[in-house]
């Protein structure tokens, strides 16, 4: 059984940063589901290069059978891993409900990591991130975070009810941010 942990925030929350140091020092393998799907888009013969593309550019979901075969297949790779950090993922309702039926038996939830920062802040990250995303611009931004708030906030709402969600606030340095990071992960392996 697979150890997950889902994380999620806003674009430009530092998602990508806060999980490559969680690898780093604590031997979870990090998954960024938007990697998976560049990578994807990029392979050649992908049948799913124009439609992953498309709902990039217009900062929409891709429907959960690619995005999820993507996550599987990437985590049986790494059989012997601490735990996986499970970046950008469950996005919508449809990313739950599919997870739930490929994955359901296969892994443990364990929590998930919600890292707030105000929207605006975000967005400047974005744009000054210099990575040549096709979606790092004003037009996608603004769809991405309409996105994030009508679909994704309600995802991290339900497991609020649940109490699995654990906050940090990543307005602030990245190494203040890991330090509180790092305390989440202790007291959840202490359990
Ligand atoms: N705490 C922070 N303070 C300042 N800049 C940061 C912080 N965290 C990340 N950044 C910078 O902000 C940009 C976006 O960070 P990152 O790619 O980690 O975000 P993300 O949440 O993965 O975004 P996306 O959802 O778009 O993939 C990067 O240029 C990164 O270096
Ligand atoms: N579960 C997901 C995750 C991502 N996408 C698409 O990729 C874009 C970029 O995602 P990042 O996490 O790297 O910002 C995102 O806007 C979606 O178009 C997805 O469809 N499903
Ligand atoms: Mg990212």
């Amino acid at each position: 059984m697979f150890n997950v942990v889902f994380v999620l925030g806003p674009p430009g929350s530092g998602k990508g940063t806060i999980c490559s140091k969680i690898q780093e020092n604590l031997g979870y393998v990090h998954l960024s589901a938007g990697d998976l799907l560049r990578a994807e888009r990029e392979r050649a013969g992908s049948q799913f290069g124009a439609l992953i593309e498309s709902h990039i550019k217009n900062g929409s979901i891709v429907p959960v059978e690619i995005t999820c075969s993507l996550l599987e297949n990437a985590m049986n790779l790494h059989k012997t891993a601490n735990g996986f950090l499970v970046d950008g993922f469950p996005r919508n309702a449809d990313n739950l409900s599919g997870w739930s039926r490929q994955m359901s038996g296969k892994v443990h939830e364990q929590f998930v990591l919600f890292l707030s920062c105000p929207v605006d802040i975000c967005i400047n990250r974005c744009l000054n991130r210099g990575e040549g995303r096709t979606d790092d611009n004003v037009d996608s931004l603004k769809k991405r975070v309409e996105t994030y708030n009508n679909q994704t906030f309600p995802i991290i709402e339900h497991f609020g009810k649940l109490n699995m969600v654990r906050e940090v606030d990543s307005e602030r340095p990245v190494e203040e941010v890991y330090e509180d990071v790092d305390k989440v992960f202790e007291a959840a392996n202490q359990k």
